[in-house]
């Protein structure tokens, strides 16, 4: 799982990390559409299987069962399918077997916010996030800080402090084409 592999890389999927509330589900599926990809996201696929929203998955299997079943989606995920776009959970990606293999599978893409840009999306997402129920400001935060460290690391990043989500989609889609034609150029 941890070597390198051959998938060429405009077939490799395309792996969205950050901080809950960055954007990712958001950005994730405006970005496949415009590539005419398959969107898969993480929390909504495991949500299906199990018949619930993920803070019932939370209250009732609890998060080390919650984060064993995101570990092996994302696994199987990357090991078995090419082309797709898929928007992980926020706290996925501090599992070391997800990012050794969405790094040496896909392409990562970390969509960077900053705190004080981040605190102003706290009213949109604070009831469907069971990891800042009952924290206070300075403990999200520090959970913020926490999991920057994991985030630096991937292939490519995009700060969206002063963008929309389409921008910050058109300008992801830019980039990634640039990246296919300097590393796998088409031969006409
Ligand atoms: N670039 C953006 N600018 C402003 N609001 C955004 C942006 N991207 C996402 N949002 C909003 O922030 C909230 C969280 O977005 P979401 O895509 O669910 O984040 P994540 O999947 O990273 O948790 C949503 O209400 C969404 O509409
Ligand atoms: O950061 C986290 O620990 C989590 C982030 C959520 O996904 P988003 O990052 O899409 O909000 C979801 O997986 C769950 O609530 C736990
Ligand atoms: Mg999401």
């Amino acid at each position: 799982m941890t070597e390198h592999t051959e998938i060429p890389i405009r077939e490799r999927n395309i792996v969205f990390i950050g901080f809950m509330g960055a954007g990712k589900t958001t950005i994730g599926k405006l970005v496949a559409k415009k590539l005419y990809r398959d969107f898969i996201d993480i929390d909504q696929e495991l949500e299906k299987r199990h018949n619930r929203p993920v803070p019932q998955i939370f209250q009732e299997l609890g998060e080390p069962v919650f984060r064993q079943m995101e570990r092996d989606l994302i696994v199987s995920l990357c090991t078995n399918t090419r082309l797709k776009i898929i928007s992980l959970g926020g706290g996925a990606y501090l599992n070391e077997d997800v990012r050794k293999v969405c790094l040496s599978h896909c392409i990562v893409y970390f969509i960077d916010l900053s705190w004080e840009s981040w605190k102003e999306r706290i009213p949109l997402i604070i009831d469907s996030r069971p990891i800042l129920q009952n924290k206070t400001l300075d403990q999200i935060e520090e959970l913020f800080l926490s999991r920057k460290s994991a985030y630096a690391i991937h292939h490519s990043k995009i700060s969206t402090n002063q963008i929309d989500a389409e921008t910050a989609a058109e300008q992801i889609v830019e980039s990634i084409k640039l990246a296919w034609d300097l590393y796998q150029p088409n031969r006409d």
